[in-house]
């Protein structure tokens, strides 16, 4: 199925038949992914009285519960909403879901006892390239992203500055394969989510990070478009599933 999608004033194939998806899935117990010290989610049957919500317990239907943060389970996607004092909604901002992107592959570089994404790494990966969103793959990018526990291991983050140029850049979308763009303990100080919603100027309330991606090693750097959208909570954040579709040379 090949659409024809008419960007900038310029005509651009893709194939609907051929999705990239970058999300990580959300599954019961230890071996999910898991961040900022909750435990595991669960997927598990509803209980009322003698009521089991499970058919091999003589339920006529599957009916489980479902206890979950988005933040720390799975592939989100959130909003300025997520660090203000007002209440932002991701499925009220988002209302957009067809975007440009550009897939970049990054070595985080260390700097005393952290690794961080410095905004010359970022210049470098973009050029002159213009934008609607930036997909960021972070190396090593081994299957353990899947399922990895974040808690107290201090992932790589984004340097404020590097948050700063992606502004200036234009990016709306920025998309990550780590739990936040900033570092895990930072006593709130939160600057790149700060500085990429420009929290002290003008808001950029539709401007939206996802977290926990994950791009396989098989999608090779580049040019994409990319379809984005969240499950609908009214909420600051909310699991998302961005699917990435590369344009077809003629
Ligand atoms: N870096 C922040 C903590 C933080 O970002 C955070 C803490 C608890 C639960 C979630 C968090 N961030 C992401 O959703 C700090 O050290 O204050």
């Amino acid at each position: 199925m090949i659409a024809t999608i008419k960007y900038n004033s310029r005509n651009h194939k893709i194939d609907l038949s051929k999705p990239l998806d970058i999300s990580i899935p959300l599954q019961d117990g230890k071996n999910n992914l898991n961040a900022w010290y909750l435990d595991s989610p669960r997927i598990e049957p509803h209980q009322e009285g003698d009521f089991i919500g499970k058919v091999s317990e003589g339920a006529p239907v599957n009916f489980n519960d479902i206890w979950f943060n988005p933040h720390s389970h799975v592939t989100h996607t959130e909003c300025l909403g997520h660090i203000t004092d007002s209440f932002y909604s991701i499925n009220q901002k988002l209302k957009q879901f067809f975007f440009l992107a550009e897939v970049i592959t990054v070595a985080p570089e260390k700097r005393k006892k952290d690794f961080v994404i410095s905004d010359k790494q970022l210049k470098y990966a973009l050029g002159n390239k213009k934008r609607d969103a930036l997909v960021i793959r972070t190396i090593p990018n081994l299957k353990d992203k899947l399922s990895r526990q974040y808690s107290n291991s201090n992932p790589p983050y984004l340097l404020e500055s590097a948050a700063k140029y992606l502004v200036e850049k234009g990016i709306d979308h920025l998309l990550v394969d780590l739990p936040s763009v900033d570092k895990e303990k930072d006593e709130g100080a939160l600057l790149s989510h700060n500085a990429f919603w420009n929290i002290k100027g003008k808001p950029r309330i539709n401007a939206t990070i996802t977290e926990f991606i994950y791009v396989a090693n098989t999608i090779e750097d580049g040019c994409y478009f990319l379809n984005l959208q969240v499950a609908p909570f009214e909420n600051d954040a909310s699991p998302s599933r961005p699917v990435l579709y590369k344009p077809i040379r003629e």
